[in-house]
């Protein structure tokens, strides 16, 4: 995956800015037919024990196929699958039948400790409340992968904090970069979040309810930001969500019902 995304500066989409239909979606990093999938998903089941003897079928023979630069919205009942398909998709649950394929690799044939490594190069993923560290600045939360990281060298940290602050510029949050999290409105917490997840430039980014603890205008902003995050830097994103009035800000939207994808 390239780092796409630092090349291009891009106001928060909360704010005005005339520059932003000229900065969407540069043609190499468009959706385009034929690319290799971020995310290929054949035939998942997944089956929960259920009593005494019954099983629970989460997933009920899911296929989908996203590709670089795609903004997919998920819908669907409470309790139809959708958080289990995200699980199976970040390779956090191994499905019961089927298989997983993440930036070419098949992620169910491997070992824990292998998907764990693909799963912090490739994968991104945000959850409905920005778990951020109280403790730690809004660049340190970006930058914490690369610290925790027994390997990085000073090579490596430098070009984390530099990257950290181009994210935090396009997100415009430069100027709160040394800000912790009580000292940001939820809104800034959810930006640092949603640019945390794009530090190590994945393919794939699994977002579940973004927008769940903000209000109606900062929910719009997010869905609108991911949608400019994604086509820019040509990571494919999957967003659950219950925020219909939001779907016209993605280009597809699949509905989960009782463990099926329905277009
Ligand atoms: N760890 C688990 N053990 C047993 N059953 C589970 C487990 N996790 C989920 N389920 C069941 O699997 C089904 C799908 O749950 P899932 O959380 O994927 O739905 P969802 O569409 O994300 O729901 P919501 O919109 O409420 O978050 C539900 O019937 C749920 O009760």
């Amino acid at each position: 995956m390239s780092t796409a995304a630092t090349d291009l500066r891009l106001t928060a989409a909360d704010e005005s800015s005339a520059d932003l239909d000229a900065l969407r979606t540069p043609a190499a990093a468009a959706a385009r037919p034929g690319a290799t999938p971020a995310l290929s998903v054949r035939d998942a089941v997944l089956e929960y024990p259920d009593g005494d003897n019954g099983v629970l079928r989460a997933l009920d023979g899911v296929s989908l196929d996203l590709l670089p630069g795609s903004y997919t919205a998920m819908v669907g009942p409470s309790g139809s699958g959708k958080s289990s398909l995200l699980a199976v998709a970040a390779g956090l649950i191994t499905p019961t039948s089927g298989t997983v394929t993440v930036a070419g690799r098949e992620i169910t044939g491997l070992t824990r400790g292998e998907r764990t490594a693909l799963r912090g190069k490739e994968i991104g993923m945000i959850f409905q409340q920005p778990n951020l560290i109280a403790s730690l600045t809004a660049r340190e939360q970006l930058e914490l992968t690369v610290h925790l990281d027994e390997d990085a060298t000073r090579a490596d940290k430098k070009a984390a904090r530099s990257r950290a602050m181009e994210l935090l510029e396009r997100v415009d949050l430069a100027g709160q970069a040394d800000q912790r999290p009580h000292q940001l409105s939820g809104g800034q917490r959810q930006r640092v979040n949603i640019v945390r997840a794009l530090m190590a430039s994945p393919a794939l980014l699994l977002v579940d309810e973004p927008t769940s603890a903000l209000d109606r205008e900062r929910s719009a902003a997010v869905v609108a930001l991911l949608g400019e995050l994604t086509r820019d830097a040509g990571v494919a994103t999957l967003m659950v969500t219950h925020d219909h009035e939001f779907l016209s800000a993605t280009d597809r939207t699949l509905t989960m019902v009782d463990g099926r994808l329905q277009d």
